[in-house]
């Protein structure tokens, strides 16, 4: 796996605010939209393109365009839904599939409560967003449920991660074949005995849409 974490004063600058938590709920939104749209320059780095024949109104020139099939994009239900609208607004013709998965907040397994995938995924790139890495639980499912469906490369785009948690998805995912990159914000300091990223910012989909 692939490791990328994304060097640039403004998002260092707006990860500072999200983690306050002074930061309200409105703002907190706006802010991860924010930063997922920074994110998303270095995670579609390698996003598959084609040449593409124009004219301007001067000649003929070769361009490029996103080849088909377009990439997918996977938002984990609740809190990877704030990264969404940040990601799509770089990829407006990307197709969205979503997985809802829940953490045991006693064992950490997560388990998936809502799947809506593309039963066929072959050749597809797929982009899975989700804020938080902690013991990495979470991602490793996600990550095997679209291999199982064919996809052929894999870029996690998260804004924290525990450095345990990436230490782990890696050892999960010893036994798959398709390249898998992870583009995160920062990677923090630990995970604490409650799996929360210290220091992080709490939970993120309580923080983003209330405790429920
Ligand atoms: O790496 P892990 O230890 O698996 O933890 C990370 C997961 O925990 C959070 O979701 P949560 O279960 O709180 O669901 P929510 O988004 O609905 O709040 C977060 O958004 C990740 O999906
Ligand atoms: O710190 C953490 C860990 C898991 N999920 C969160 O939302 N925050
Ligand atoms: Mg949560």
């Amino acid at each position: 796996m692939r490791v990328e974490q994304a060097k640039h004063p403004l998002i260092a600058h707006k990860l500072t605010y999200l983690r306050d938590k002074r930061t309200d709920s409105p703002t907190f939104r706006r802010l991860a939209e924010e930063l997922v749209t920074l994110l998303a320059y270095e995670a579609t780095r390698e996003v598959r393109v084609e040449p593409f024949e124009i004219e301007t109104p001067v000649g003929p020139t070769t361009g490029i365009k996103l080849s088909s099939p377009k990439p997918l994009v996977v938002p984990i239900l609740r809190a990877g839904l704030g990264m969404l609208e940040g990601m799509v607004r770089l990829l407006p013709s990307a197709e969205v599939g979503f997985l809802g998965m829940q953490r045991d907040e006693e064992t950490f397994e997560a388990i998936t409560y809502a799947n809506r995938l593309p039963d066929d995924l072959s050749g597809r790139q797929c982009y899975v967003l989700d804020p938080m890495l902690a013991t990495g639980g979470t991602l490793a499912m996600a990550i095997r449920y679209l291999v199982d469906r064919g996809a052929d490369d894999i870029t996690a785009v998260t804004l924290l991660c525990a450095p345990e948690g990436i230490k782990a998805l890696e050892d999960s995912l010893a036994d798959i074949h398709v390249p898998v990159t992870l583009v995160t914000g920062a990677i923090d300091d630990h995970l604490n005995d409650d799996g929360y990223i210290v220091p992080g910012l709490g939970d993120a989909g309580d923080r983003l849409y209330g405790v429920v």
